[in-house]
């Protein structure tokens, strides 16, 4: 990625357009390697599973001591509200996490069935005019649907996460055309979140117009999650580095790539 093309949302910079979780690796120094591998700037945690009682050392102080010696500084927090039912827990979750991790940006998830982790979309929007009216930065992860991206963006949300397929799926994303036509019109940066399986996924997500792209289970549950972290690095690069250059019109027939003009025996 060049180092002109930052990423910035609510005013703040990301040389990094990956962003990853950190749930469901083999163990701790995994994760840390693979978020080095990465190189994301932006690590997303579930506040509701974190300690935070100060006793023993959380995953907060873990990645911060891992990650200070950074040139781009330590790696940021997205605490998110997974596991949040309903508009008030998702907002009270939202209000302890600011006050326990000292940041007003989350990834908002007002989940409305278990089983499929799909968004409720009445909930998810109640919740991001609530935080927004209170100062969050709010990133809601929400279906692929222009209309409920337009509707979370007009509320305030400082960037629009939809699904590329159910969470922890690896499913890649299963409606290009949607995700194509929210990038074409969303007035806020646009992060596909969930279902990403493979490196390939995510460079569709950057060439389809995408901003970043967060990703948790397609590196922790690789067999060597390192590796799958640099593999979403270059991917990501990739695609983004294929959507400024413009992708070729696409022809419904053959065209001659060498020149037809003075053929040997022609
Ligand atoms: C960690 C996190 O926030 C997930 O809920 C997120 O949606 C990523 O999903 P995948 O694990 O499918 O990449």
């Amino acid at each position: 990625m060049s180092p002109t093309d930052t990423l910035a949302i609510a005013g703040r910079s990301f040389g990094s357009r990956l962003f990853l979780g950190t749930a469901g690796y083999p163990n701790q120094q995994v994760m840390l390697d693979a978020l080095a591998a990465s190189g994301s700037e932006l690590v997303t945690l579930a506040i509701r599973r974190i300690s935070l009682d100060g006793y023993s050392e959380s995953l907060v102080d873990v990645l911060a001591r891992a990650t200070a010696g950074r040139p781009t500084g330590p790696v940021g927090l997205l605490p998110n509200t997974a596991g949040c039912l309903t508009a008030k827990e998702a907002v009270l979750t939202a209000q302890l996490s600011r006050e326990a991790l000292d940041t007003p940006w989350i990834k908002l998830e007002v989940i409305g069935d278990r089983e499929l982790l799909y968004p409720d979309v009445e909930e998810l929007l109640r919740a991001t005019e609530e935080l927004v009216n209170d100062g969050f930065v709010v990133l809601p992860y929400c279906n692929d649907d222009p209309v409920t991206c337009r509707k979370l963006a007009d509320l305030g949300a400082a960037a629009v996460m939809p699904l590329g397929a159910f969470i922890g799926s690896g499913m890649g994303i299963r409606n290009p055309h949607a995700i194509e036509t929210i990038c074409a019109r969303s007035p806020v940066p646009v992060v596909l979140d969930a279902g990403i399986g493979t490196a390939s996924d995510a460079a569709l997500a950057m060439e389809l117009g995408c901003a970043a792209v967060l990703l948790n289970t397609a590196v922790s549950k690789a067999r060597d999650p390192v590796r799958m972290a640099a593999a979403m690095r270059d991917a990501v690069g990739a695609g983004r580095a294929a959507r400024l250059a413009g992708r070729m019109p696409m022809r419904a027939h053959a065209e001659p790539s060498s020149p037809q003009m003075g053929l040997i025996g022609g």
